[in-house]
């Protein structure tokens, strides 16, 4: 099997071809992050807050605070293996449920809950894992859950050329649960969907009704 590295979201590579590479390495880390100067601007944070950070109880809470959000904002990389669909299987594929974690780009506080993707293959299927790593490589950043769900639903359909592909997120945003409205509870769902999904209304309500959600 062939590997061949993709610039991260770079939609182009396409593996709809059945003679297309079955493996295609997608790049997890984010360029741009210094953890030194993040490292900084915590402390900077903190005496801004009216605390010190040179106590003994808040030393070590500038490192790791920049390492946390370093962790949060880099996906890692994975391959994004596929496979000929041989049998011709040409039903909906769904992954229910998987863990969304993100950070809200207005206030950086988390935004949590889960992702259902599914999709109508073409001439491949891919590996079910990579449904929640494609969740993770665009979750791990700083994020608005309507591009986010939008992102997942894209670069699917971009790299794998499915005949539909659907994405609905079910998130709650700490940014209105602990602070603001406070409206703890409260849980906002966002859906994007493509091909066959968005034009065909019995396969757009097949694939709604899979995921729990009215169409
Ligand atoms: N559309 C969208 N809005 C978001 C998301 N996450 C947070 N927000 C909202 O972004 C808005 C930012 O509004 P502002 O009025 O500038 O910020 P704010 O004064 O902190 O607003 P409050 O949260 O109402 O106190 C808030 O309404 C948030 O609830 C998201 O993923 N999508
Ligand atoms: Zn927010």
């Amino acid at each position: 099997m062939t590997t061949i590295r993709s610039e991260l979201a770079d939609p182009t590579t396409q593996l709809a071809d059945p003679d297309a590479p079955a493996k295609l390495h997608v790049v997890g880390g984010r360029p741009g992050i210094d953890l030194p100067a993040a490292q900084q601007a915590v402390a900077d944070l903190l005496r801004a807050l009216g605390r010190d950070p040179d106590s003994a109880h808040l030393a070590d809470t500038p490192r790791r605070v920049a390492n946390a959000y370093a962790e949060m904002l880099t996906p890692r990389e994975f391959d994004l293996t596929t496979f000929p669909n041989d049998e011709g299987y040409d039903e909906l594929v769904l992954a229910r449920d998987i863990p969304v974690q993100s950070l809200c780009e207005h206030h950086l506080l988390p935004f949590e809950g889960v992702a259902h993707v599914g999709y109508l293959p073409g001439d491949r299927i891919l590996g079910l894992s990579k449904l929640a790593r494609v969740v993770e490589l665009f979750a791990r950043d700083l994020q608005v859950q309507e591009r986010l769900t939008k992102q997942v639903a894209d670069w699917l359909q971009g790299h794998l050329a499915p005949k539909g592909v659907g994405v609905v997120i079910e998130a709650e945003h700490q940014c209105m649960s602990l602070r603001g409205v406070r409206a703890t509870g409260s849980r906002t769902v966002t859906s994007s969907v493509h091909g066959v999904l968005r034009t065909n209304p019995a396969s757009r309500q097949e694939f709604f009704a899979l995921t729990g959600i009215a169409a």
